[in-house]
């Protein structure tokens, strides 16, 4: 069994964070074991409060498991500050974790902020550079790569840009497109006004592209925890020995299948089934 370490913050509603990547993990047949950065009081409606823990908490908890368990991968999702940021990398670098994958959680599906804005820099210089993968939305790449969110950019530039902060290989998710990114590369097979025919991923290692492709699903549009998820599976498959492409591939198909699954558990946006792939009638 191999071991995989999530470190994110809380939330309540069991859509996103901690919940969704320890659900992730089980389902995909690994060992999870997980760091709270924060605790979130959320729903499916939005974020209602937020408690960003101490860094001697976070770190404390680090060293706990990192003296004693021999983790085979691992995935930041909501980082919350700088110091939390900072504090993660230098864990990473003293322990030699290997398979990390970056997910540079900013902004909740609500809108609401999960990330303050001066961690940017630590992520670039601190995290990015020990990462396997990392794993930004459409939105999350244009800020890191120096673009207003509301500019269109395309794919390869995004891609190209984020690379130099010395991952591994750049993942830009598709899956919250805009409509002013209908134009792009990320959203090029759009049949409709609305919603593209396809979510693309684009993955890069610094020489070639490959997109992983899936029809896009209309009725799961606002989905709660997808990226969550997605990063926590791709950990699960590196630390299952998968190449990155293949891993993407995997976590690709796993997400798409809970997507298709995903129901409404509140008022507000669906949440995934990740239990899609178990062979009994009640969770399909
Ligand atoms: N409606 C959809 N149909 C098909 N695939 C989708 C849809 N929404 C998201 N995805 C896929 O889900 C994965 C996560 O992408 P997304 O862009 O939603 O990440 P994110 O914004 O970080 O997620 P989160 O909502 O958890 O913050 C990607 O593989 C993306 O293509
Ligand atoms: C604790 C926590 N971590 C991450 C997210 C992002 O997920 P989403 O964009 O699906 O709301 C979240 N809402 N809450």
């Amino acid at each position: 069994m191999q071991k995989v370490l999530t470190i994110a913050g809380s939330d309540s509603g069991g859509g996103a964070g901690i919940q969704a990547d320890l659900k992730t993990m089980t389902v995909n047949q690994v060992y999870g074991a997980a760091i709270l950065t924060a605790i979130t009081a959320q729903n499916t409606l939005g974020v209602q409060g937020v408690k960003v823990l101490a860094p001697e908490v976070v770190n404390s908890q680090l060293e706990s498991v990192l003296r004693d368990i021999d983790f085979a991968a691992l995935k930041t999702g909501m980082l919350a500050n700088a110091r939390i940021t900072a504090l993660v990398a230098d864990k990473v670098k003293k322990y030699n974790l290997k398979n990390l994958v970056v997910d540079p959680v900013m902004v909740a599906t609500s809108g609401d902020l999960l990330l303050k804005e001066n961690a940017l820099d630590i992520y670039k210089r601190e995290l990015f550079p020990q990462a396997e993968i990392i794993t930004p939305n459409l939105t999350e790449a244009k800020i890191l790569a120096g673009f207003e969110p509301t500019t269109v950019v395309p794919g390869e530039i995004l891609a190209e840009k984020l690379i130099n902060f010395g991952s591994k290989y750049v993942l830009i998710k598709g899956g919250h497109f805009e409509q002013s990114d209908q134009s792009t590369e990320l959203a090029k097979n759009s049949t409709s006004k609305t919603f593209p025919a396809q979510a693309v991923d684009l993955l890069y290692d610094g020489c070639s592209i490959k997109r992983f492709t899936a029809p896009y699903l209309e009725s799961a549009y606002n989905t709660h925890g997808t990226g969550c998820s997605l990063s926590a599976a791709i950990a699960s498959y590196l630390a299952r020995d998968y190449s990155v492409p293949a891993a993407v591939g995997a976590a690709k198909k796993f997400i798409t299948g809970a997507l298709k699954h995903s129901f409404k558990a509140g008022a507000g946006s669906r949440v995934l089934n990740h239990f899609w792939e178990l062979e009994y009638d009640k969770v399909k």
